[in-house]
């Protein structure tokens, strides 16, 4: 159990990442410590315990691609709450004369209360999280801008346990340059870890594409919660070390300001880099000091310059619009320390595994699909009308049509990307229709999309490994690793493994997307336009590719495609979609002579109705 865990969280790179990281923050406490001046030492501190913040957005929000502005909102409860547990009862009973006895008489260590912190917030975040993880990464902003609102008012309202606006005070003293610095390393570490563990990678290919994450088994709600609980907990622990490092604050110290600062300094550093977070903690913690002290009027001089009011402010908004316009992925973009200190901007192409000929047993087992009386309705349009088909394990069934009458959308209701108006949909038995098009992946149907969604910042490698994590859930990184190798070496672009998939051409990418959804070992894979846009020679390979894949394993294959050469060619039977109603079914030859279809396209070119006849269409009429 222990092992299987150990071996989804633990990477080469995020370990050395994190290795790295760590080293070099307790490098920069230990160094103020040593040779810093006063004043020094208590900049770094600050901005120890700043980096403690920085890293709580961090981990959720460059991971999930949600930018959040509610994190200060755990700081401010992290400060109070450990403040609570850790101050003596008489003090307790001055400053908070409403608080229950149990938690007047209770006092904890600060390392107790740190732990106690970061469970309770870690709670309330989990409450708070269940519903903001439903929304959308455009609509988290706002939400979470809302939730540090109600927090500070409902701190400020509870006076009688919290001393409401006011400054609470006498707070244990327990924090230094180098507890804070150890406290930093270990979040960083941490942080660092799980960016490159199974769930940090699975969330990092949603940030990319929810619903392609979704497609290959991706439960996007639930690792959004991981990682908003788990970032809601280190966002306490910032909030409790500034609290035990200043041994006073108030709910003003934990607001917009502070707010804008944490976001400022993620934003410039490269809000998808754990590194990037640390360096733009370093330069906007620089930055701050520097203008901090102009603000109060500098000589040029002969030139003496008056107060500024709002210099500081006004310095990191000038900062922050600079570096969106001139590097929107801050200082280090994707890039880690460890990218860097090898000379990788990125990862560079490694030489495959030897790898076994097959890639899924062959499973005995007879599987069926069963889409029955299927309608979807979007508005007024009825995209899809009483379909029903079906198609077994090891069968080929190719779904053509015109333009419009509803092939995607057919794939789409399987699939559970979108949901069927009525109908059912049965794999094996069991209902399908419904389902979240994570589980519907999870249950063995892969798919494609009609334009291509990879997870364009992941390597080519990650986005196999998404898929191959999502759906086994005894997979170790290495095992898993393996097995998308192999899968890359059979599409043939093991040798693009490390490349940024974004960057491949067409061709390969549609091969990276195939991939992807073989690596769910699907009983069915949903085809929808394998071959658009390839020229001719990457469609007779995508066609062996396939006529391979059929005969080692025993999916069954459902394809969308215009080019009827390659549906002739590879399909056992077709079924003719027409107005989002099933025209004909039946074997390639048979449908090439069916008169119907003939009518319906002779019909639809004579009434000049709808769209002219492609000559792929003209193909299956010939
Ligand atoms: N999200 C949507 N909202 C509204 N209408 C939609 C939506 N998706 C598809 N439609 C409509 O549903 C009908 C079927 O579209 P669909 O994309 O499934 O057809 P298709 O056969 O796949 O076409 P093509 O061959 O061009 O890909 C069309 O009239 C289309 O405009």
């Amino acid at each position: 159990m222990m092992g299987a865990f150990a071996g989804r969280w633990l990477t080469k790179q995020g370990g050395a990442n994190g290795a790295l990281l760590a080293l070099l923050i307790i490098a920069i406490g230990m160094g103020s410590a040593l040779l810093g001046s006063p004043a020094m030492l208590n900049t770094v501190t600050n901005m120890m315990t700043a980096l403690v913040g920085v890293m709580a957005i961090a981990l959720f929000s460059g991971n999930s691609g949600a930018l959040s502005f509610g994190h200060v909102a755990f700081m401010a409860l992290g400060a109070q709450v450990s403040a609570t547990l850790t101050m003596p009862p008489a003090l307790k009973a001055q400053l908070f004369p409403a608080l229950p006895d149990i938690l007047l008489h209770f006092q904890a260590n600060f390392a107790v209360a740190l732990v106690l912190t970061a469970i309770l917030v870690g709670l309330f975040a989990f409450a708070t999280g269940l519903a903001i993880v439903k929304l959308s990464s455009a609509t988290i902003p706002i939400a979470t801008l809302g939730l540090l609102i109600i927090v500070n008012s409902l701190i400020i309202g509870a006076d009688g346990v919290t001393r409401g606006s006011q400054a609470v005070y006498g707070i244990p003293k327990s924090v230094d340059i180098f507890v804070v610095s150890a406290v930093a390393a270990l979040v960083t570490g941490f942080i660092a870890l799980f960016k490159e563990s199974a769930a940090g990678l699975a969330l990092r290919a949603t940030r990319e594409d929810e619903a392609a994450a979704a497609a290959v088994g991706v439960d996007v709600a639930r690792l959004r919660l991981l990682a908003w609980v788990l970032s809601g907990a280190v966002a306490a622990i910032a909030g409790a070390l500034i609290a035990h490092n200043l041994s006073v604050f108030s709910p003003k110290d934990f607001y917009l300001d502070l707010t804008f600062s944490l976001v400022v300094m993620l934003i410039v550093g490269g809000v998808n880099s754990v590194s990037g977070a640390l360096a733009g903690t370093l330069v906007v913690t620089v930055m701050i000091e520097i203008l901090r002290r102009l603000e109060n009027g500098f000589s040029l001089g002969v030139v003496e310059v008056p107060q500024i009011f709002g210099l500081t402010i006004i310095g990191l908004s000038l900062l922050i619009m600079a570096v969106l316009y001139y590097r929107p992925g801050g200082l280090l973009g994707y890039r880690e320390l460890a990218d860097i200190l090898s000379r990788r901007s990125a990862p560079v192409a490694s030489k495959p595994h030897s790898v076994p000929a097959q890639v899924t047993q062959k499973d005995a087992e007879k599987h069926m699909l069963r889409v029955a009386s299927v309608s979807k309705v979007y508005g007024g349009v009825k995209a899809l009308q009483e379909v029903s088909l079906e198609v077994a394990s090891g069968e080929i069934l190719g779904l053509i049509g015109p333009n419009g009458s509803g092939k995607s959308t057919l794939l789409a209701c399987i699939s559970g990307t979108q949901s069927a108006s009525s109908g059912s949909i049965r794999m094996d038995g069991a209902e399908l229709a419904g389902l979240p098009a994570f589980a519907v992946a999870q249950s063995g149907i892969a798919r494609n999309f009609q334009s291509i969604r990879l997870f364009a910042n992941l390597s080519v490698l990650e986005n196999v490994l998404v898929a191959v994590l999502a759906n086994d859930r005894t997979a170790t990184q290495a095992s898993a690793r393996h097995k998308a190798m192999t899968l890359l070496d059979r599409l043939a672009i093991a040798e693009l493994a490390h490349r940024r998939s974004g960057d491949l051409a067409y061709g390969q990418q549609r091969r990276v997307e195939i991939a992807r959804a073989l690596a769910l070992d699907p009983r069915f894979l949903l085809l929808d336009e394998p071959a658009a846009g390839m020229n001719e020679a990457e469609t007779g390979d995508l066609l062996n590719i396939l006529g391979q894949t059929m005969r080692e394993t025993s999916i069954g294959l459902i394809i969308v495609d215009h080019d009827m050469p390659l549906i002739m060619r590879l399909c056992h039977r077709l079924v003719v979609l027409n107005r989002g109603s099933v025209l004909a079914v039946g074997a390639p030859q048979e449908i090439q002579n069916d008169e119907t279809v003939r009518e319906a396209y002779f019909g639809r070119r004579r009434s000049g109705k709808g769209r002219p006849i492609t000559m792929q269409q003209r193909e299956i009429i010939a």
